[in-house]
């Protein structure tokens, strides 16, 4: 069986990035944000596909089945900066979205955002998770998706983890940046895996009470009864199963959808490691992760 090519990795303004998500800088950076666009920002694997779905039911639920059983959720929510071979890029897919509000998402660090976003007052949610369970799920995405650098083993992924060399760069600077914009940018709404899995529906509620929807308590529980993780599983358009550079079999996307699952990887030397590297890096005493629930 042919082996895919695995990207690498390099500097990009600091920040460490791999091809597919620069290519198209220039289109990336002029991109014209409208003022009801609402854009989804995470660090990779920290919640973007189950907050894309809640958000596209909130909106567009009401359109009938078709949507829902005919279009993969990454074409409803189309991934900003992407850029692959022979595919239209994220500009150009949400360029060409028919519905509005447009429902984006990326995960670009705060000072890659387009400016247009921040000029038209967009929406912009940040959902942020743990770093624990935030690496070990990267860890097992990189291994089933060829786009992906290269994960090598387990310990070395999360020594690149720590060191901020991993596509989107340093995890704590990713946080960290996106939650002291909150102070100058009110259109910013900050929010928590762990939270969505302690309470899916109070977090739907707030989710509604930021973007100022106010649906019918019915409606908000097929939303809720819509975006459990098995749901999301089993669904097609939800889960990635038609993604080609990704393998299932490897580790499949909708792998766990656990907050804890990194007690079953950290060794205890390297979460002593790890707990002090935290320490030195996360110093704001309002940003507060949750490591179990
Ligand atoms: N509904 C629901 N409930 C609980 N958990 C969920 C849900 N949907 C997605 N997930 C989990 O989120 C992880 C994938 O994160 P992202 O969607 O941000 O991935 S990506 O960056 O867009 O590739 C990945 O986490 P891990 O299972 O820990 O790997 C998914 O399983």
């Amino acid at each position: 069986m042919e082996v895919p090519h695995r990207p690498e990795m390099f500097d990009f303004h600091g920040v460490c990035m791999v091809h597919q998500f620069t290519d198209n800088w220039d289109n990336l950076q002029n991109f014209k944000a409208r003022p009801d666009d609402i854009l989804i920002a995470t660090y990779p694997k920290a919640g973007t596909t189950w907050v894309s779905y809640i958000l596209d039911l909130l909106y567009f639920g009401h359109m009938g089945p078709d949507r829902q059983t005919s279009i993969p959720l990454n074409d409803r929510v189309p991934f900003l900066e992407i850029c692959k071979p022979c595919l239209p890029t994220g500009t150009e897919q949400a360029e060409k979205l028919p519905t509005t509000p447009r429902l984006i998402k990326t995960h670009l660090p705060v000072q890659f955002v387009p400016q247009s976003f921040w000029q038209q007052r967009c929406r912009i949610i940040y959902v942020a998770r743990n770093a624990k369970d935030n690496v070990v799920s990267y860890f097992h995405f990189a291994r089933m998706n060829s786009a992906l650098p290269e994960p090598g083993d387990w310990s070395s992924y999360l020594q690149g983890f720590m060191a901020g060399k991993r596509a989107f760069g340093s995890w704590y600077d990713h946080v960290n940046n996106w939650w002291e914009k909150k102070e100058t940018y009110s259109n910013l709404y900050y929010m928590f895996y762990e939270d969505l899995i302690e309470d899916c529906g109070r977090e739907i509620d707030r989710l509604c009470s930021f973007l100022g929807l106010s649906p019918s308590v019915e409606e908000k529980e097929r939303v809720r009864a819509s975006v459990t993780f098995d749901s999301m599983k089993q669904n097609k358009m939800t889960n990635n199963s038609a993604v080609k550079t990704m393998n299932h079999k490897v580790s499949p996307f909708m792998r766990k959808g656990k907050v804890g699952d990194w007690k079953n990887h950290f060794t205890v030397a390297q979460n002593e490691k790890f707990d002090e590297d935290y320490k030195q890096k996360m110093k704001n005493p309002d940003l507060k992760f949750r490591f179990e629930i």
